[in-house]
C-alpha cells in the first residue's frame, strides 16, 4: 500500500518550490528526504499532507485512510503556552477516534501511557507542556504519533534543536516502528544519521536528483548536481518557470 507522488509541482509566488516530482514510498521502509536548503523538502511533505495546493500532479494513497498518515511539522503545530498536560498532548493522537474534545476511555488511557513509556515521558504525564525542554517536547510529540498508530510517519527535521540523547532514543523508537511494518519518511540534514538509519534516500533540489538506496544516492556527484540544480533553476529540459494554471488563478 504505497504512497505515490505523481508529477507534483507546488509554487509560491510564481516560483516552483518543487517541480514535477515523481516518487513512490512503500510500506515498512525508511526514507530520508535530503537536499540543500530551500530544495523543497518541507514543501514536498506539506503537499503530501494536502497542506499546500498542487499546481500539477497528485499524491495517491493506495488503500490508506487519513489516520494512517502521521505528520510532524518542522515547527510544531502545538502552542506550548496553552495549558495542556503531557498526557493530554499525547492523547491527541486519538483524534480520529474521539475527535479533539472527546473523552478518553480506559483502554485508550492505557495506550497513551504505553506510548509515553516508550519515549520515557510517562513519569511526567501530569506535567504542563510549557515546562518541557525541546527534547522532552519532541518525545511527547513522538508519543502522540505512536498513539495514532499510523502506517506512514512523515517527519520534518525531527531532530532539529533536540539533544543527542533524545535524538538517539527517538531514532530507536523509529527503528521499532519499522520493525512493526510502518514506514518513516523524514527530512534530515545529518549525513551520518541518514547513512546509519535510513536505507533509502530521495535527494531533491526542486526536482528529484536521485532516488534509491542511500549509498547510491548520497554521492558527491549527486550533491553537486543538487546544488547546481538549485542555483541554475533547472536540471532537465522540462523546466518551466511558472506552472500555467497557477498564472491563470492568480
Ligand atoms: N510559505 C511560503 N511562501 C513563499 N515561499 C516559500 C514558502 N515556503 C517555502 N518557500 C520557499 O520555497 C522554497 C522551498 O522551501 P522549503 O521550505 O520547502 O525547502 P526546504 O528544502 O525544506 O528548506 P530548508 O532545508 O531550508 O528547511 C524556498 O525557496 C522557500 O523560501
Amino acid at each position: 500500500m504505497p504512497i505515490s507522488v505523481q508529477d507534483l509541482t507546488v509554487s509560491y509566488r510564481h516560483h516552483p518550490a518543487i517541480h514535477h516530482i515523481n516518487v513512490q514510498f512503500d510500506e515498512a521502509r525508511a526514507y530520508a528526504i535530503f537536499g540543500p536548503n530551500g530544495a523543497g523538502k518541507s514543501t514536498l511533505l506539506k503537499a503530501m499532507m494536502g497542506l499546500v495546493k498542487a499546481d500539477t500532479g497528485r499524491v495517491e494513497f493506495q488503500q490508506l485512510q487519513r489516520q494512517d498518515i502521521a505528520y510532524l511539522p518542522q515547527q510544531s503545530d502545538v502552542d506550548r503556552s496553552q495549558p495542556m498536560t503531557v498526557f493530554e498532548l499525547a492523547a491527541m493522537g486519538l483524534w480520529y477516534k474521539i475527535g479533539f474534545f472527546g473523552r478518553v476511555n480506559k483502554a485508550q488511557k492505557v495506550r497513551v501511557h504505553e506510548a509515553l513509556q516508550r519515549v520515557s515521558m510517562d513519569s511526567v504525564a501530569h506535567k504542563n507542556i510549557g515546562a518541557l525542554s525541546n527534547g522532552q517536547f519532541q518525545r511527547v510529540l513522538f508519543a502522540r504519533m505512536l498513539v495514532q498508530n499510523a502506517r506512514f510517519l512523515l517527519l520534518d527535521e525531527p531532530f532539529n534543536a533536540v539533544d543527542a540523547a533524545t535524538t538517539f532514543a527517538l531514532l530507536e523508537v523509529l527503528q521499532q516502528c519499522l520493525k512493526q511494518g510502518k514506514s518513516v519518511i523524514a527530512v534530515l540534514h545529518d549525513y551520518e544519521q541518514v547513512r546509519a538509519y535510513f536505507p533509502n534516500t530521495v535527494m531533491i533540489a526542486r526536482e528529484v536528483i536521485a532516488c534509491g538506496k542511500t549509498e547510491q544516492v548520497l554521492t558527491d556527484a549527486n550533491l553537486q548536481a543538487a546544488f547546481a540544480a538549485l542555483q541554475t533553476g533547472h536540471a532537465n529540459k522540462e523546466w518551466c518557470e511558472v506552472p500555467q494554471n497557477k498564472l491563470v488563478e492568480e
